[in-house]
C-alpha cells in the first residue's frame, strides 16, 4: 500500500532522516519508535507530503506521492503532534468547520459528526468550547478531525504525549478499534515502547535519522537472543556497587534508575553469586535480583548503548 524508498531529509549538515526504507500493508498498524530527535516527525511529514524529501520517494499504491500530493491528501488522515483546533469553537463546531474543508455538508456531515463524537468519546461535551477541554480531550478531538473524510490511512505523531493515563488508554483503544472494525491502516509514532508493543503489527526503530531495527515485536526481540537482562533492586545502590558492575568483564551493558540497576549479560552467564559478593563489598543490601523478559527498550539499549528515554 505504502512504500518509502531510500527516503532522506537533510537540514544543513544534519540528516534528520537518512535512507529510510519501509513498507506498510493495508490493515496493518505500523509503529515508528525512537527517542526525541530520532527523525520520526520528519519522516511522517514526508509521508504525509507536508515536507519535501531531499532524496528518495514515497509511493502509495505504486504511485509517487511527490507528484500526486493533492490526491494523496484526500485518502490520508494526519494527526499532528501539535493540537490543530479552534479553541474558541465547540467540539461540534470544530468538526463542522473541518468537515466543510473536506467538502462534506448537509446530512452526510451531520451523521459523520455524530459518528466521530461517539468514536472519540466526546458526545456529551459536544457543545463545550475546546479551551475548556483537558489535553487528552483535545487530542481525542484532533484525532476525530483527521477521520472526517474516511481516510484509508491514518498517521499519528505521538498522540499520547503529555496526557492523563485515562485519555491515553482511550486513544490506544480507539486506534485498535479503528484498525479492527474499519480495517484502517495506521502509522503510529511514539517514544513509549509499551504503546508500540501493545498496538503494532510491525515496528521500525529509528535513532538519529537511521533505521536501526525493524520487524514484528517478536522478530525484534530475537535480536537479543544471545543476551539476557537482569534487574537488580536495592534501597541504597551506591557508587561503589554501580562502578564495580560497570567495570565487570561479564557485564555487556548497564543502566541505572532510582533504586534499580539493569544489566545485560550473555545468556549463559549466572551473576547471582557475583552480585551477592559485590553488594557485600559495597556494604549494601539488595532487595531483589531477577531475570527480566526483554522489552523493546532493551533492544534499543543493546543496539545503541543508550536508553530509549535519554
Ligand atoms: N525544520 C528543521 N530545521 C532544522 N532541523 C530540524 C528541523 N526539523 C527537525 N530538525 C532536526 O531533525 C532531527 C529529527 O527531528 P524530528 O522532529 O523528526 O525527531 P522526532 O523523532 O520526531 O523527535 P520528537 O519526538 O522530539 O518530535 C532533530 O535533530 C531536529 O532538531
Amino acid at each position: 500500500m505504502l512504500e518509502l524508498v531510500e527516503l532522506s531529509k537533510k537540514f544543513k549538515q544534519l540528516y534528520a532522516v537518512k535512507s529510510l526504507n519501509m513498507f506498510v500493508e493495508r490493515g496493518e498498524i505500523i509503529g515508528l519508535l525512537g527517542p526525541n530527535g530520532a527523525g520520526k516527525s520528519t519522516a511522517i511529514s514526508m509521508i504525509s507530503s507536508l515536507a519535501a524529501p531531499t532524496a528518495g520517494d514515497v509511493r502509495f499504491h505504486n504511485k509517487s506521492i511527490l507528484k500526486n500530493a493533492g490526491e494523496f491528501r484526500e485518502i490520508v488522515g494526519m494527526v499532528p503532534q501539535e493540537i490543530a483546533l479552534y479553541t474558541d469553537l465547540t467540539a461540534e463546531e470544530n468538526l463542522q468547520f473541518f468537515g466543510r474543508m473536506y467538502r462534506l455538508k448537509g446530512s452526510i456531515l451531520k451523521s459523520k459528526i455524530e459518528e466521530i463524537l461517539h468514536l472519540v468519546g466526546l458526545t456529551e461535551r459536544r457543545k463545550d468550547v475546546v479551551k475548556t477541554f483537558s489535553g487528552g480531550m483535545k487530542r481525542r478531538l484532533n484525532i476525530g478531525v483527521a477521520l472526517l473524510h474516511n481516510p484509508e490511512l491514518i498517521i499519528m505523531d505521538e498522540p499520547t504525549v503529555g496526557i492523563d493515563p485515562q485519555s491515553r488508554n482511550y486513544i490506544l483503544e480507539t486506534v485498535k478499534r479503528l484498525n479492527q472494525e474499519r480495517d484502517m491502516t495506521v502509522i503510529y509514532t511514539s517514544h513509549y515502547m509499551e504503546e508500540v508493543e501493545f498496538l503494532c503489527d510491525r515496528i521500525y526503530i529509528m535513532d538519529q535519522g537511521n533505521l536501526i531495527a525493524s520487524g514484528t515485536n517478536e522478530e525484534i526481540k530475537r535480536i537479543l537472543s544471545a543476551e539476557k537482562t537482569i534487574l537488580i533492586k536495592g534501597e541504597q545502590l551506591n557508587d561503589q556497587f554501580i562502578s564495580s558492575l560497570q567495570e565487570h568483564p561479564l557485564v555487556n551493558r548497564i543502566t541505572t534508575a532510582d533504586k534499580q540497576v539493569t544489566l545485560m549479560v550473555a545468556k549463559e552467564v549466572s551473576m547471582f553469586a557475583e552480585l551477592t559478593k559485590l553488594a557485600e563489598q559495597a556494604g549494601i543490601d539488595l532487595t531483589s535480583v531477577h531475570n527480566k523478559t526483554p522489552t523493546l527498550e532493551d533492544v534499543f539499549l543493546h543496539l545503541t548503548g543508550r536508553a530509549l528515554r535519554d
